[in-house]
């Protein structure tokens, strides 16, 4: 079992659902990083999706296409990102999956972005940009690092699709919960639970549900269909807005903390 599947399962071992926040690296300038981290791994969150700021990025809606307009403002790359988190690896106890689209990584080179991943503590990695036909490619590159390399399922892939993607998939499946891009959302489809229930039978590892998902409320409904949440856009905007409370309310949502449900 990989670390970063091994958190997840401590989780539920605790009785609890993952949770894990993204975090648009940089926002605030390089020297946030740190100090983000250490807050949300003292708040016990399950892993930190730590994205890298880029200029188009294709499956972001507003919250996070401004969060990562404001990084690369502040000068962030995906290279000052692993060697700010090489520089305070000592202290990282929590599983970091760094979440990028696949051309910086091709700039980097496969081998030398391995190699720094390893240096900054990385045990995953997301590129929603690099389809499963293609993904071989990331995992050979990452895994004898000790990376797991993630895959998405999207709510109209097909069954037999859904299999494949689970049985390559690494770490969890990140089961993404609308049609579109990220961001806040309202509602969701009502098919959720049978989509759910196909994937959690389909898939050897956990199942976690991500897009949208931004109130606790949501947290605890979303996390009830697999093994726990994704959220980004609701905890880069608390981020910014130097909003603690909200986080730390997601967060307990997840382990089963909400006082009174308003679903
Ligand atoms: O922001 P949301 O709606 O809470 O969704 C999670 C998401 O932000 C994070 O996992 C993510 C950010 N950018 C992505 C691109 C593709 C897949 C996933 C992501």
């Amino acid at each position: 079992m990989t670390t970063l599947q091994q958190a997840i399962e401590q989780a539920k071992a605790a009785g609890h659902k993952a949770f894990i926040p993204y975090i648009m690296a940089g926002d605030g300038g390089l020297e946030t990083i740190k100090p983000t981290i250490l807050k949300l791994q003292q708040l016990k969150v399950t892993a930190i999706e730590v994205g890298i700021p880029f200029t188009d990025p294709v499956a972001d809606g507003p919250t996070i296409e401004r969060a990562g307009e404001r990084a690369l403002a502040a000068g962030v790359t995906l290279r000052s990102v692993l060697q700010t988190l090489a520089s305070f690896r000592d202290e990282i106890t929590v599983p970091l999956v760094v979440m990028t689209y696949f051309n910086p990584v091709l700039a980097y080179g496969l081998k030398p972005f391995a190699q720094a991943c390893v240096a900054g503590g990385v045990k995953g990695l997301i590129v929603p940009d690099v389809p499963l036909e293609e993904s071989e490619l990331l995992r050979e590159a990452l895994n004898p690092y000790g990376i797991d390399v993630v895959q998405l399922v999207s709510l109209t892939s097909p069954p037999e699709r859904i299999a494949r993607i689970a049985a390559a998939s690494q770490g969890f499946v990140y089961a993404v919960t609308v049609n579109g891009i990220t961001g806040a959302r309202s509602r969701f489809a009502n098919n959720l639970e049978q989509h759910f229930a196909s994937l959690n039978q389909a898939s050897p590892i956990p199942v976690l549900a991500g897009f949208g998902i931004s109130t606790p409320e949501q947290v605890k409904k979303m996390g009830a269909l697999g093994d726990g949440v994704i959220v980004g856009s609701a905890i880069v905007t608390a981020l910014h807005e130097g909003d603690l409370a909200t986080v730390e309310a997601l967060v307990a949502a997840s382990k089963g903390m909400l006082e009174k449900s308003t679903l």
